[in-house]
């Protein structure tokens, strides 16, 4: 299976490659105008409809030209509206729209009345400014109630980029894309714009990928299940990692998720830091979990000491005092491998400069949600991708930006989307779990990248198994079924 997702202009250049390799433009677009009247027809489960398929002055118009010609070959009843005048088609679409032999009229909203189907070929990867006059009019003419829509590469008004909606788009059924997907297809807001996303091979070789070089994949267990821990037969607890988590006096059930999340993924002993004020909150909670009370730094600092505690987790219900802060700088001196999450990225606003002098490397995965990330980062621009990918770069560690869309990035610049995440996850003390997740995988010697984007997926089936009515204990205790389903 594919992971690749690549960027507009690395469409294009695959495009370009393609050509260079001896496939004409024309065939490439014949190709896809197929695949849109395959999936229309799919759509509508395999009985004609009226169908208005509205193009545009570009490629993205071409492959409606075609997919025009197919449907109306296999008897269906074509209307097609296009957006510009048609001595101005250039190139492939002019080519295809010259196949095209059924009248082509204006494209207007009044042409909908009637439609069983609209094919939105009017702008895909070429968009590059927002909607507006009978483009825009177009699009809200489509939000018909009970009107399927089929896009064409990309709802028209999403950008391929950035998932962000220029003026508006449809909502469709189906996006009918081709060879790779695009950053739109998994990133929100232009996510809900896609519907169930179709890539269609139009017959590029996979070949044309080593000149691109692309740094962008979907997660999927196939990206690391090589890598993932598993028990050796004659192994002992030791070999599998020793977590250490520093936990709050007052917000005690975050830290409590986290570690019922790292012992149930397999850490092989996990131990809790806590000022003595809390430790019967702790020690009462699992019996499987070691606690340690501490009265300051230096008592986390003595437990660091001991290199069987390799990874350790700093922020879920720890508060932002001193006693945060001085264990954050001191794991990060130690060298260990670790989480950085919630209350760390209060305590460290703005204050990049001193983790990095501290020893902040790619060992380390920081776990922020938006808001958590704009206190640490700033105000960076761009999109979720782009902005994850730049405060990897800056910060030097690996950046798991959270969502719906979770974002995972390597300082190298390798980039993962997480796409099976449930809404349902959206509930208070779900990302503690997940912070535990990723520590497991870290004390089990995972790559951190690695173990950043097992974490977001085990995370994103966790909630999927747990399903409606889920809180966040339930989190950790699927994930023994989880592992088991999906045979890791
Ligand atoms: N391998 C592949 O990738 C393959 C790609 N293929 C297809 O090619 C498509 C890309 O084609 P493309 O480059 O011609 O761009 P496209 O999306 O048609 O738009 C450009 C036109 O839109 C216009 N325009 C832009 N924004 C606008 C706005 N807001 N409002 C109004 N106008 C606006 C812009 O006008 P201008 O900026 O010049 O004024 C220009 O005329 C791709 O999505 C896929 O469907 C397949 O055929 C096969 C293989
Ligand atoms: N709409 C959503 N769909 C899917 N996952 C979501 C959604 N909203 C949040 N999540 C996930 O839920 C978790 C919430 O984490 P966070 O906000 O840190 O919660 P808490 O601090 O209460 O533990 C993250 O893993 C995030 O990716
Ligand atoms: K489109």
């Amino acid at each position: 299976m594919a992971h690749e997702i690549l960027t507009v202009a690395q469409m294009y250049s695959v495009d370009r490659a393609a050509m260079q390799a001896g496939i004409p433009g024309s065939l490439l677009m014949e190709r896809a105008g197929m695949a849109v009247a395959r999936e229309a027809i799919i759509l509508c489960g395999g009985r004609p409809r009226p169908v208005v398929i509205l193009c545009g002055p570009g490629n993205n118009g071409g492959d409606g030209f075609v997919a025009a010609r197919h449907l109306s070959a296999a008897g269906w009843r074509v209307r097609v509206g296009l957006l510009g005048d048609r001595v101005a088609l250039r190139g492939d679409a002019a080519w295809a729209a010259e196949c095209w032999t059924g009248c082509v009229d204006v494209a207007s909203p009044d042409l909908l009345s009637g439609a069983g189907l609209v094919i939105d070929a009017m702008f895909g990867a070429g968009l590059n400014r927002p909607l507006e006059g009978q483009a825009l009019a177009l699009v809200q003419a489509m939000a018909q109630p009970g009107l399927p829509v089929l896009a064409v590469d990309v709802p028209s008004g999403i950008h391929g980029d950035n998932g962000v909606v220029l003026g508006a788009a449809p909502v469709a059924d189906v996006t009918v894309s081709f060879f790779r997907p695009k950053p739109a297809h998994y990133l929100y807001p232009a996510r809900g714009h896609v519907g169930r996303l179709v890539i269609a091979d139009i017959g590029i070789p996979d070949t044309v990928l080593a000149s691109i070089g692309p740094t962008i994949q979907t997660n999927d267990p196939t990206l690391w299940r090589a890598q993932f821990p598993r028990p050796a037969v004659t192994g002992h607890k030791y070999q599998r990692g020793h977590a250490l988590i520093l936990g709050g006096t007052v917000m005690t059930g975050a830290a409590r998720l986290s570690a019922r999340a790292a012992l149930r993924l397999g850490a092989g002993l996990v131990t809790l830091a806590c000022e003595p004020a809390a430790q019967l909150v702790y020690s009462l909670s699992m019996p499987s979990l070691i606690v340690q009370p501490i009265t300051d730094a230096g008592g986390f600092s003595e437990l660091l000491a001991d290199p069987r505690r390799n990874a350790v987790l700093l922020g879920p219900g720890a508060g932002t005092g001193a006693l945060l802060r001085e264990a954050v700088l001191a794991s990060l001196r130690a060298g260990k491998a670790g989480v950085l999450d919630a209350d760390f990225f209060s305590s460290f606003a703005g204050a990049l400069s001193t983790l990095r002098q501290a020893g902040l490397n790619d060992r380390w995965v920081l776990t922020p949600h938006e808001g958590e990330f704009a206190r640490l980062f700033g105000p960076l621009t761009g999109s979720r991708l782009d902005r994850a990918r730049h405060a990897a770069a800056e910060s030097g560690a690996v950046v798991l930006l959270k969502g719906p869309d979770t974002v995972i990035a390597h300082p190298d610049g390798r980039v993962r989307v997480n796409h099976n995440a449930p809404p349902d996850l959206a509930i208070a003390g779900s990302g503690d779990v997940l912070s535990g997740l990723i520590l497991a995988l870290l004390a089990q010697g995972m790559d951190p990248f690695d173990a950043a984007s097992t974490g977001a997926w085990l995370h994103g089936a966790a909630g999927q198994y747990c399903g409606r009515g889920l809180i966040a204990e339930d989190l950790p205790e699927a994930v023994p079924a989880v592992l088991k389903q999906n045979n890791l």
